[in-house]
């Protein structure tokens, strides 16, 4: 069973994913993703969802066009998990890929 992380471990790890805010209601973090077109952008959700599947912890995301906004939050931990930390690590690095 995947726990929240307490306060200090949100704030040290959030501190290593500058471009993510935190948000509430569900707690999570949320990132914006523009780009050129819709193919870049469905392209980019296609990759995402292949890491999803991998680490069996999935986006809640909204595209409109070349815009993808992807909220990452633990659903069986009602909050922030070190899952969360994990996935958009590897979503950032999609970018540098
Ligand atoms: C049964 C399966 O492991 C769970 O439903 C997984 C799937 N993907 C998930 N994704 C997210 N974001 N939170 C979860 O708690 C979660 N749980």
């Amino acid at each position: 069973m995947i726990g929240k992380l307490s306060g200090d471990e949100r704030a040290q790890e959030l501190a290593s994913l500058p471009e993510w805010t935190l948000v509430a209601e569900p707690e999570g973090i949320k990132r914006r993703f523009t780009f050129s077109d819709f193919s870049e952008a469905f392209g980019f959700m296609t990759r995402v969802a292949l890491l999803a599947e991998q680490a069996n912890h999935h986006p809640e995301w909204f595209n409109v066009y070349n815009r993808v906004d992807i909220t990452l939050t633990t659903h069986d931990a009602d909050g922030l998990s070190r899952r969360d930390i994990d996935l958009a690590k590897a979503i950032d690095a999609l970018l540098s890929a």
